[in-house]
């Protein structure tokens, strides 16, 4: 699959205005433990976990979040310490990060931006970036890892996690997930802009990031569970790390 901008995307902006328009409408349920982002929800303290220990801890370190959305990533990342600044091209989402980083009294820097310009002032700036279920929802993912592999330090560390294209993915995040069970809004995913992890790494293997480490998470829709696999058949992270 080659990656190029949308029909939709903005001619001079990595923005494709029908994915943040999504993300705008679903924002005042951000938070809801039970709503729209309760997926994201259930997976956060797996992936905060594999970002603070892969990373070799985050405390007093500068991180940048990447399409930050409503904060849970972000969030999390300042209260165990991390200098924050999440990003993000969507208004409400931001809105709603901030006043809730306002109501729990944890310090976060939301900015609506894109990494390509963000990038501009902060060149190895971060010493860690996460890039988390985003480069899915923009027309040229391959701009986004560069903008992130720029920011970074020598040998820190970038996190991407996106989800693997084919059939069972397509099962268990669109047919499963937004239709069945009903987790997710339905017309929350396109399968076609899904990422699989050679494509990922391809992407990766072109700028001077290494991807150390690959993991996925698997759901037990019984149990209601999310967990670490070694399988990286639907949703998976992957560890990069800029060369020194
Ligand atoms: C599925 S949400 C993920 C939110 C967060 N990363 C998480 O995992 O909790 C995707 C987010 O990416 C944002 N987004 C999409 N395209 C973007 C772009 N080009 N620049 C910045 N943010 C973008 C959307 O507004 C949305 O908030």
């Amino acid at each position: 699959m080659t990656y190029s901008p949308s029909e939709q995307s903005s001619p001079s902006l990595n923005v494709d205005p029908q994915e943040i328009a999504k993300f705008e409408a679903m924002a005042e349920s951000w938070w809801d433990p039970n709503g729209d982002f309760k997926p994201l929800h259930q997976l956060n303290p797996l992936r905060l976990n594999y970002i603070d220990r892969t990373s070799k801890g985050i405390f007093g370190k500068q991180v940048l979040d990447v399409g930050c959305g409503g904060g849970i990533l972000a969030e999390s990342m300042a209260r165990i310490g991390a200098n924050v600044t999440g990003l993000d091209m969507g208004e409400e989402p931001l809105e709603v990060a901030k006043l809730h980083a306002l109501e729990a009294g944890v310090s976060v820097n939301y900015l609506k931006n894109t990494a390509e310009a963000h990038r501009d002032d902060h060149k190895e700036y971060y010493d860690v970036v996460t890039c988390m279920e985003m480069l899915e929802h923009v027309p040229d993912p391959q701009s986004v890892i560069q903008a992130c592999c720029d920011m970074v330090k020598p040998g820190g560390y970038v996190f991407f996690s996106t989800i693997n294209r084919n059939l069972m993915s397509y099962i268990q995040t669109i047919v499963g997930a937004e239709y069945i069970l009903k987790m997710l809004p339905v017309g929350t995913h396109e399968h076609a802009k899904f990422i699989k992890p050679s494509e990922l790494i391809a992407l990766v293997d072109n700028t001077d990031l290494i991807c150390r480490d690959a993991l996925g998470i698997t759901y037990n829709p019984l149990s209601g569970v999310f967990k670490y696999t070694p399988s990286v058949d639907v949703n998976y992270m992957i560890a990069t790390q800029k060369v020194d």
